[in-house]
């Protein structure tokens, strides 16, 4: 919805009487709005900053520095005003720390302010808060090493942090503000991840996030972009406590040139991070101390909670699944590149922490034990949601976690150019990244292996949650003592084969990545148009839970669009859009299994990564559409008979199992799972096409 000056709006958002000039409810900071309750009804202050306060304090006997000249200098940042400061701290550009530098004033803003004379209403409003600009790399190094503790440099020059306690994503705390237009846009409910709030609660957690990061010394601020397709970029701003965050984002979106920074003008996003400052539980809606708040009527991200970056580049994945649908654009959690002739494959997945099973039905007495005991543990005001209600958000018990189903390994390929290794668009202009960065899965990663991002992990990069050699600073990938979940984020141009811009045609193939932990899905499959809707919509891939005694056992999880998390509309929604797409550009659909092979998790080993890369390069050539094919049962999956490079026996899982038996009733039951998964969906038409829904509902296991 881009509208004449180019800028988009938000359906319902022009039209409230509250809009101010971008469309956007003004945060109130006087009078109205009995609900708030407002501190200014003492006279107030004649300053704006502290150091103005005290100097009033004392009766001038010479002249000094009028206080309008100084402070006519500097751009307050509008995004950071709230109700106890009504215009944000001002832009300077610099470390504050080095008190003999004066500070540069930021040109970058032209927002122009006209400045109220001075009516402040606390100390809050007096503070001096330093913004910290679009930093460098450079610079972003220097603030991490010098203020945040686990910050170091690696062997390889790599920034290693630490991202705190969370070092995965919190989709149970994700919450979407309902108003009159989400309520009916937005997919709700059963087994949807968009947990309702409200516009008040929301801006409870603003306000709370808004004031502390304005209590700080200094704040980071990024304004980027999203999107490679000019024609549907869209603008982002980060605010930030932590030069980790700002580093992340630098790397993760795309990076403005100095001119274009120049001309931002206006946000179109903007997130205010304040992850180390916990939510209130006692706030409505709240069930843990972990909050990340969606309002897109306000174009607003609240984090509070957690310092785990991927929240941040995760939400505006949600925003833009949100977004680009409603220019009939579609987003896609997948990797993609092209190759040499202009052949592009798009590469879905899924991965993280994701949305395991729905418990809606349930009576809280039956509810998943596990959830039972992680709220009894954790929420200390358990009666503001009932407990019913929580239950029906059951997500997976806190000790689980995905292997990587290799959207990102294998998207970074040597002989191919990459696009991008996890979120893309589909416009009719073709493919488009959303994002300017890569981020890598580091657990085990190997020089050999995957060459291209052990080669990206250098100055500038940022690597999460690694351990390192204290003397050396060589970092062991093997280390699992913070997390499974390391990670690595760098600018996409570290990969020497990086397409810049990162678009493309449209895609040739489509292939859909699972890593099955049963073992029991072929190494690949060629699918027809409905069984790859069919597979697009039930999303499966194995997680690992960590049981009582420490045994890891593999789980079938089912995650719609290979991406649950993420999506905004309901699932058939995307599904009807990739459908379009892929009929109507050619594409053929093809099932990846990059898990177990000769039995299940335990039993047999994960398929070599040199064995799956070699199945990839059949299908990019165009050979293996060639190739001869058997069906399966069960699940009716056309397996070719060769290829090259890969031992003709994987091919069919069947025949690497000694124990046939087993086997068959490891397929039974996956095929079992996926049909109760499927239920889920048999009430909705997927597109206009009543034929192609019967279809999609055919094209699932069978027996
Ligand atoms: N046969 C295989 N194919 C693909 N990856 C494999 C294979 N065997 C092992 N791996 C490992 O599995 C992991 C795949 O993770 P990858 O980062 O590509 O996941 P992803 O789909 O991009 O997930 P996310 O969206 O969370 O980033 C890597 O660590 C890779 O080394
Ligand atoms: O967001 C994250 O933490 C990592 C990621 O890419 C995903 O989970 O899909
Ligand atoms: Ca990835
Ligand atoms: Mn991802």
């Amino acid at each position: 919805m881009a509208t004449d000056n180019g800028e988009f709006s938000f359906a319902g958002s022009n039209g409230n009487s509250n809009a101010g000039r971008n469309g956007l409810a003004k945060i109130q900071t006087h009078g109205k709005k009995n609900e708030v309750c407002h501190d200014d009804s003492s006279a107030p202050v004649k300053a704006q900053t502290i150091d103005e306060l005290h100097s009033l304090q004392k009766k001038k006997s010479a002249p000094t520095t009028p206080i309008r000249g100084t402070q006519g200098a500097f751009t307050p940042i509008a995004s950071l005003a709230s109700l106890t400061r009504e215009t944000g701290p001002k832009v300077v550009k610099g470390d504050p720390a080095r008190k003999s530098e004066t500070p540069k004033v930021s040109s970058h803003h032209a927002t122009p302010h006209h400045y109220a004379p001075t009516l402040s209403t606390s100390d809050s409003s007096l503070k001096f808060t330093h913004i910290l600009y679009n930093l460098s790399p450079a610079e972003l190094y220097e603030q991490a090493i010098k203020y945040e503790k686990g910050s170091f440099i690696t062997e390889t020059g790599a920034l290693a942090t630490l991202s705190g306690a969370k070092t995965g994503r919190s989709p149970r705390d994700k919450r979407v503000v309902k108003d009159d237009t989400t309520k009916n846009d937005l997919w709700w409910g059963k087994g949807s991840p968009n947990i309702e709030m409200d516009e008040h609660t929301f801006l409870v957690n603003r306000e709370r996030a808004v004031d502390y990061l304005c209590s700080l010394d200094k704040v980071f601020v990024n304004d980027q972009f999203l999107n490679w397709d000019p024609e549907h970029r869209i603008k982002v701003r980060i605010v930030s406590a932590r030069a980790y965050h700002s580093l992340f984002m630098h790397n993760m979106c795309i990076r403005p040139t100095p001119e274009e920074l120049e001309n931002f003008g206006t946000p179109d996003f903007t997130i205010y991070n304040a992850g180390q400052f916990p939510c209130n539980r006692y706030t409505h809606y709240m069930t843990s101390s972990t909050s990340i708040d969606l309002n897109l009527a306000r174009r607003e991200m609240v984090i509070l909670g957690t310092q785990y970056a991927g929240e941040m580049k995760k939400g505006l994945f949600s925003v833009m699944h949100y977004l680009m649908p409603m220019r009939q654009i579609l987003s896609l959690h997948s990797g993609c590149n092209m190759g040499k002739d202009g052949d592009v494959a798009l590469f879905f997945g899924l991965s993280g922490i994701v949305l395991l099973d729905d418990y809606s039905d349930m009576e809280p007495e039956t509810c998943h034990p596990n959830l039972i005991r992680d709220l009894l543990q954790r929420f200390l005001v358990i009666h503001i949601l009932p407990i019913h209600d929580v239950c029906y958000l059951c997500f997976p018990p806190l000790d689980m976690f995905d292997l990587g189903t290799g959207k990102t390994t294998l998207s970074t390929d040597h002989n191919r150019y990459l696009i991008g290794d996890d979120e893309h668009c589909w416009s009719d202009n073709g493919v488009s990244n959303i994002e300017g960065g890569c981020y890598a899965k580091c657990i085990d990663l190997s020089r050999e292996k995957e060459p291209d991002i052990w080669n990206a992990i250098k100055f500038g990069t940022v690597v999460e949650n690694v351990v390192f050699d204290e003397y050396t600073r060589e970092v062991d990938y093997s280390d699992k003592s913070v997390t499974e979940n390391t990670r690595a984020a760098y600018p996409i141009e570290y990969i020497p084969n990086a397409k810049i811009p990162c678009v493309g045609p449209h895609p040739k193939n489509v292939i859909l990545l699972a890593c099955d932990a049963f073992g029991v899905l072929p190494p690949v499959s060629k699918l027809s148009l409905a069984q790859t809707m069919y597979h697009f919509i039930s999303g499966y891939t194995a997680l690992m839970a960590g049981t009582v005694d420490g045994v890891k056992e593999p789980q079938a999880t089912f995650s719609a669009c290979f991406g649950a998390a993420f999506i905004m509309l309901h699932p058939t929604k995307y599904a009807a859009m990739l459908a379009e797409k892929m009929k109507k550009h050619g594409a053929t659909g093809w099932l990846v299994n990059t898990g177990w092979s000769g039995g299940r998790y335990g039993e047999g080993s994960r398929i070599k990564l040199a064995y799956t890369r070699k199945i990839i390069d059949a299908i990019h050539s165009g050979t293996l559409l060639e190739a001869n094919y058997t069906k399966t049962e069960v699940f009716g999956l056309e397996i070719p008979t060769q290829i090259e490079g890969v031992p003709s026996e994987i091919l069919q899982p069947g025949d690497t199992w000694s124990d046939k038996k087993a086997y068959k009733e490891a397929l039974l039951k996956l095929g079992g799972l996926f049909k109760k998964n499927f239920e889920g969906f048999l009430n909705y038409k997927i597109g206009t096409d009543n034929e192609l829904t019967e279809e999609i509902l055919a094209a699932g296991p069978n027996f």
